[in-house]
């Protein structure tokens, strides 16, 4: 792998309306391997608009955007989902766990189509919820799931791939201010073991977890000085 884990250039976002909607306009950012950078802003400033980008979950309507060196305007839709599942892990405020299937099973999804054999699915994703600390709950459905314990199954899942880079999108939004400690204290330790992180939030006691802010308002990406900067 070369270049960055992200590199975006003047990448923009036009929703075709009627009328037209500008969610994001030329923004650039690069972030390097191991970073962890905080993207805040008001309710439709475009943070959602730019995790979608990011994740490969949407296209941009002008620029270039380089995951891990790999120019993503040039893949088919088969070859960006095999990237998204490969180097992207994704963690949504609201959990999205299948409510009939244990936390293991939940985790083993994530694998279903990439290649896991069988056989290997289970322990990859008890290793992963080792990770998390939970494996005293693998075959707990979501539903006796407290809220902190749901999220960490859905960190297990979003790691249990080994991606490149993490997406959180408000990962605390749902969560009590001391459950929440609990999963960004994890983020913490996943950015330490030198995974990329990229957290979308409007919550700065989130964001100032993150060695890097970023502000986006009305569409437009613009870094915040650290303390020391
Ligand atoms: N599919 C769409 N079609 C048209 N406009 C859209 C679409 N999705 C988002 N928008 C608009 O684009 C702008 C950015 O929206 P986006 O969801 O990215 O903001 P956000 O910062 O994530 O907001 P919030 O914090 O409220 O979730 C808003 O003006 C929104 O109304």
């Amino acid at each position: 792998m070369t270049g960055p884990a992200i590199a975006l250039r003047d990448v923009s976002r036009t929703y075709p309306g009627p009328p037209p909607v500008s969610a994001l306009r030329a923004s650039s950012l690069v972030v390097g391997r191991g970073e962890y950078v905080a993207v805040v802003g008001p309710s439709g400033s475009g943070k959602s608009t730019l995790l979608h980008l990011l994740g490969l979950l949407d296209r941009p309507s002008g620029g270039t955007y380089h995951l891990d060196g790999v120019d993503v305007a040039g893949l088919s839709e088969n070859e960006r989902a095999a990237l998204r599942g490969r180097a992207i892990g994704f963690v949504f405020q609201a959990f999205h766990l299948l409510p009939h299937r244990t936390a293991t099973e939940n985790v083993e999804l994530a694998m279903l189509y990439n290649g896991t054999p069988r056989a290997g699915r289970r322990a990859r994703a008890r290793q992963a919820l080792d990770r998390v600390g939970l494996s005293h709950r693998l075959t707990a459905l979501p539903t006796t799931l407290s809220g902190g314990e749901k999220q960490r199954v859905a960190v297990a899942r979003a790691l249990v791939n080994e991606p490149t880079l993490l997406l959180c999108d408000e990962p605390t939004g749902n969560l009590d201010t001391v459950t929440a400690g609990t999963v960004l204290d994890l983020v913490d330790g996943l950015h330490r073991d030198g995974l990329t992180i990229m957290v979308i939030t409007h919550d700065d006691s989130v964001a100032t977890r993150a060695g890097r802010k970023v502000m986006i308002r009305d569409g437009m990406l613009a870094e915040i000085a650290g303390d020391d900067g």
